[in-house]
């Protein structure tokens, strides 16, 4: 009887689920892309045969509605290849900077079919990963401020500090008729830090991937796309948003939604020092911690802490949410999970509130523009990193890790 009513149970909070999931509110009819990446690279041959663009399709956006409130989302669908050619085919995209978002934005950009050259350090080590990645100096990778010249749309990819260390020296080159292009709210809310005032006399936008750019390439190679925040700062064309949402297809986001500048840089900044890097590596570490003081082996506080989590329940929550992942495990691990959650909760929530703070005075801007902007700005993370690295609970974690039946070297 009792796993009748639990059974129950569960298809109740399955169905109230399902009854939850965003609606689509009003939406244009049209086809999604099943595999955009492969259509990109056949649309890329037979660039030069196809009609123009903007006779195709209608363009259409969504309201969803999400859990109560209603949002806007601009879906990758609505450019096809062609049209998206068609609207870029007098741009030339100057993406300074070749970190983790420079490669993946700028691999997916030109795989798309548009005209992309890349702006790095001349001989740095952003130069040598972008000639490695096909790019070819004087072709299509140039020194910063010759790629600027060349470029119609200019995408900062630099890191945020750079972005303000260089500004005196890219701003002269953003000349009126140019766009100005961000990933990342950073270098223009909080611009009493950064000194990056964009020129009055250029649409400024944002496109700010949800995810590592290692990401937005793998999902777009597989014909998925990342999630994008898009944002106007100023329209002098009256085209900014439009842009902004083509650019954000270019490169490479299936579905993208409203932001402004200020909130993206405010929950961005956030979120990376919250749930996404720097709480979960603490909690981690303080959950492996206590079970060690407790005489449990490096292994098994290893298996519980991480390899569990990662392997089997996150990816449930990232199928079907929380309550499908609870579902998924015994009553007692339901039962223990529903009591300490609030516990948890609670001891939390004053320290996101400091965070937040901490996040919109500006300190952690100005933290990372001291940090990021030191020359040995590589050496210090990487030493730091190491650290961690050699904590115990990530050198059980290999060993954990290598008897994968997939492993590989984690050298490479
Ligand atoms: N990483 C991510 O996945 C995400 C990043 N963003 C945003 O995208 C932007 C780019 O981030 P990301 O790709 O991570 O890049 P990084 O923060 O890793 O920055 C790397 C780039 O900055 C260059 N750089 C660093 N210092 C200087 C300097 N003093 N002068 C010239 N160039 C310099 C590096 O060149 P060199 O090799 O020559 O040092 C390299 O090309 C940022 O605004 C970031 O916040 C947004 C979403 C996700
Ligand atoms: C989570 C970190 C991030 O904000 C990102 C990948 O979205 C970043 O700045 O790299
Ligand atoms: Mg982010
Ligand atoms: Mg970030």
């Amino acid at each position: 009887m009792a796993s009748l009513a639990s059974r129950s149970a569960s298809q109740a909070l399955r169905n109230t689920a399902r009854r939850a999931t965003p609606r689509i509110v009003s939406a244009a009819t049209k086809p999604q892309v099943a595999s955009y990446s492969l259509l990109a690279k056949a649309a890329v041959a037979a660039k030069s045969t196809q009609k123009s663009a903007s006779s195709e399709g209608v363009r259409g956006i969504k309201t969803l509605d999400f859990a109560g409130t209603k949002e806007v989302v601009y879906e990758r669908s609505d450019w096809p290849l062609a049209k998206l050619q068609d609207y870029f085919k007098n741009d030339t995209l100057a993406l300074i900077g070749y970190g983790s978002q420079g490669h993946g934005q700028g691999l997916n950009a030109r795989d798309n079919g548009l005209n992309v050259i890349i702006g790095v350090r001349k001989d740095g080590e952003s130069w040598r990963q972008a000639i490695e990645d096909g790019w070819v100096p004087g072709e299509t990778l140039f020194p910063i401020e010759e790629a600027i010249e060349k470029g119609t749309i200019i995408m900062n990819l630099l890191s945020d500090a750079a972005q303000s260390q260089t500004w005196p020296t890219i701003a002269p080159l953003i000349t009126k008729g140019k766009t100005l292009y961000f990933s990342h709210g950073f270098s223009v809310v909080f611009k009493e830090d950064t000194k990056v005032i964009p020129p009055t006399d250029v649409d400024v936008i944002l496109v700010a991937p949800k995810g590592s750019g290692r990401t937005v390439r793998t999902l777009f190679k597989e014909g998925r796309g990342i999630n994008s925040s898009v944002a106007v700062f100023q329209d002098v064309t009256g085209k900014a948003k439009e842009k902004a949402i083509a650019l954000g297809v270019g490169i490479g986001s299936g579905y993208m939604y409203d932001t402004t500048f200020e909130k993206e840089v405010y929950s961005d900044l956030y979120g990376e020092r919250g749930v996404l890097m720097g709480a979960i590596q603490g909690l981690f570490l303080a959950q492996y911690q206590v079970l060690r003081k407790n005489g449990h082996t490096p292994s098994e506080a290893f298996n519980e802490t991480v390899e569990e989590a990662t392997q089997s329940l996150y990816p449930l929550i990232g199928a079907k949410g929380m309550d499908y992942m609870f579902n998924a495990c015994s009553t007692t691990a339901r039962r223990g999970g529903l009591d300490w959650a609030p516990v948890f909760e609670k001891a939390n929530v004053p320290i996101f509130e400091q965070l937040y703070e901490s996040v919109k005075n500006g300190t952690e801007t100005r933290k990372s523009l001291e940090f990021n902007g030191r020359p040995t700005y590589r050496k210090d993370l990487a030493a730091e990193l190491e650290i961690i690295n050699n904590q115990e609970i990530w050198r059980a974690g290999k060993t954990v890790r290598s008897l994968r039946p997939d492993y590989k070297s984690e050298s490479e």
